[in-house]
């Protein structure tokens, strides 16, 4: 099964998505992955992209699909075939919801992409739903902020209605995941039942 995991900055995926690999993985097989940069040579523009230093949205736009692209072709696509489980922190949705909700870029040609570019689709997408205040307050005590944390709540606030009006869109595929104060145990409790009903017995 191909599963991403997406929210704004600090909700908790990563926590998540490790928590997840270790259950998948306990025989061996499963990948967990991220985007930008889960790929050999990933580091590098993972780095120049959440620099801030791009100076035009396309740019920066064109970097994260080129990230996604090479992503799918050498770490997502080959996994799949092979029958593994893969865990992916971020994907094309990350893209509609920072680059369309945040930056202010067109929707369907963005949405286009991921068709035009082949990617594989993910069975299952969790979306941890957290208050923006809270989240951000978690990532202010983390070291340096990205450029997009630095953007700051406002910001942040748009990126939480794109990700909601995404998982409206597609509710078969989407799982909202109400993260609310609860603690990581009781959330990954919750990502267990949604992924038994979507036929991922754990
Ligand atoms: N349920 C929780 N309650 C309290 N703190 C949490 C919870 N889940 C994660 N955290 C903490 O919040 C911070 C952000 O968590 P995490 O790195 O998992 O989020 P993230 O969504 O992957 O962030 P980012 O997208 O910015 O990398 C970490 O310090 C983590 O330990
Ligand atoms: C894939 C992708 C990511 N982003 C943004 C979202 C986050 O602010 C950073 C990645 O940092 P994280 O700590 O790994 O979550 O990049 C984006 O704007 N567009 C994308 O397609």
């Amino acid at each position: 099964m191909f599963i991403t995991f997406e929210g704004i900055d600090g909700c908790g995926k990563s926590t998540q998505a490790r928590l997840l690999f270790e259950l998948l993985n306990k025989e061996g097989g499963a990948v967990l992955t991220r985007e930008p940069g889960g790929w050999e040579g990933g580091g590098t523009l993972r780095d120049i992209v959440l620099s801030g230093d791009l100076r035009h949205p396309w740019s920066e736009l064109f970097l994260f699909m080129l990230d996604r692209t090479e992503h799918a072709a050498r770490v997502i696509g080959p996994a799949i075939s092979e029958g593994r489980h893969v865990v992916c922190e971020r994907y094309h949705d990350s893209t509609l919801a920072y680059q369309v909700w945040g930056r202010g870029m067109p929707f369907e040609p963005l949405r286009d992409m991921a068709k035009l570019a082949a990617l594989p689709e993910p069975d299952v997408t969790l979306f941890f739903k957290i208050k923006p205040a809270l989240a951000l307050s978690r990532v202010g005590k983390r070291g340096k902020p990205d450029s997009f944390e630095r953007e700051g709540l406002a910001f942040m606030e748009k990126i939480d209605r794109g990700y909601r009006s995404l998982a409206e869109m597609e509710p078969r595929r989407w799982a909202v995941i109400e993260c609310g104060d609860r603690n990581p145990a009781e959330i990954f409790a919750q990502v267990k039942d949604v992924l038994a009903e979507r036929g991922l017995p754990l």
